[in-house]
């Protein structure tokens, strides 16, 4: 759905195309948007799929939840109408670093099915990769890496995703990590072995 609310804005095609931009950097743009409840291992799997990507001389960049809402989503809170401004936004950002020609990563609970499917109509076929990092909420409560399930069993904080808020697992994700029977190694061979088999990267 389109958020336009000014006229007179005419889009302007670009000299140097898309194409042209993947051509140049070697590889296919493309995001990795993982989503997972807090603790699942989002942020821990992306940086180490990144950093592999990095060092195979992939263009890359990752967006964080933690990090994203100190800056551009710092204005939005944990209701559900923000988490999905929150994914609108990043959809949005996403988009922009796909066309850049980079492939990128997002780490966001994402807690919406709705708003994940909005952020991949944005894209190409092939350009959106799901990624759910399939944690059970007991493991990701008793890693509690932040502290945070302890304060949201503690009332501290509200609106706890998996607690009292909503987490819609996807039911359709291109990639399937199970934390509890992987370790943090065999996730990003799992990554990096799809990007491969999909041709987004050269295999090695
Ligand atoms: N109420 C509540 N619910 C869930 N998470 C909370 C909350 N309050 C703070 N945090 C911290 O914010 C991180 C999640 O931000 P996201 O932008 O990824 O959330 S969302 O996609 O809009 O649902 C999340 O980061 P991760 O643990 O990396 O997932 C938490 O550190
Ligand atoms: N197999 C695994 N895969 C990913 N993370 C794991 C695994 N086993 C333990 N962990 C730990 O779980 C925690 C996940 O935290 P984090 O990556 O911040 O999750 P999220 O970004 O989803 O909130 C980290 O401390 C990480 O070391």
């Amino acid at each position: 759905m389109s958020q336009q609310k000014t006229e007179n804005v005419v889009w302007h095609n670009q000299a140097v195309t898309a194409e042209q931009r993947e051509e140049h950097k070697g590889h296919k743009a493309c995001v990795l948007w993982y989503t997972g409840l807090s603790g699942s291992g989002k942020s821990t799997i992306a940086n180490a799929v990144d950093k592999r990507l990095f060092e195979l001389g992939v263009h890359t960049y990752l967006l964080d939840g933690d990090n994203v809402r100190h800056g551009l989503n710092g204005d939005l809170t944990f209701s559900d109408k923000d988490r999905v401004e929150n994914i609108r936004r990043i959809g949005e950002v996403s988009k922009l670093f796909v066309e850049s020609g980079l492939l990128i990563s997002t780490a966001f609970i994402s807690p919406f099915q709705s708003d994940r499917d909005m952020a991949r109509d944005l894209l190409n076929q092939g350009q959106f990769i799901e990624v759910f990092v399939d944690t059970p909420i007991e493991v990701c409560e008793q890693r509690d890496p932040k502290g945070l399930y302890k304060k949201a069993r503690s009332g501290e904080i509200k609106n706890f995703t998996g607690i009292d808020s909503t987490y819609e697992a996807p039911v359709n994700a291109e990639i399937h990590l199970q934390t509890v029977e992987q370790t943090i190694e065999q996730s990003v061979d799992q990554v990096v072995g799809y990007l491969q088999g999909e041709g987004i990267i050269k295999p090695l």
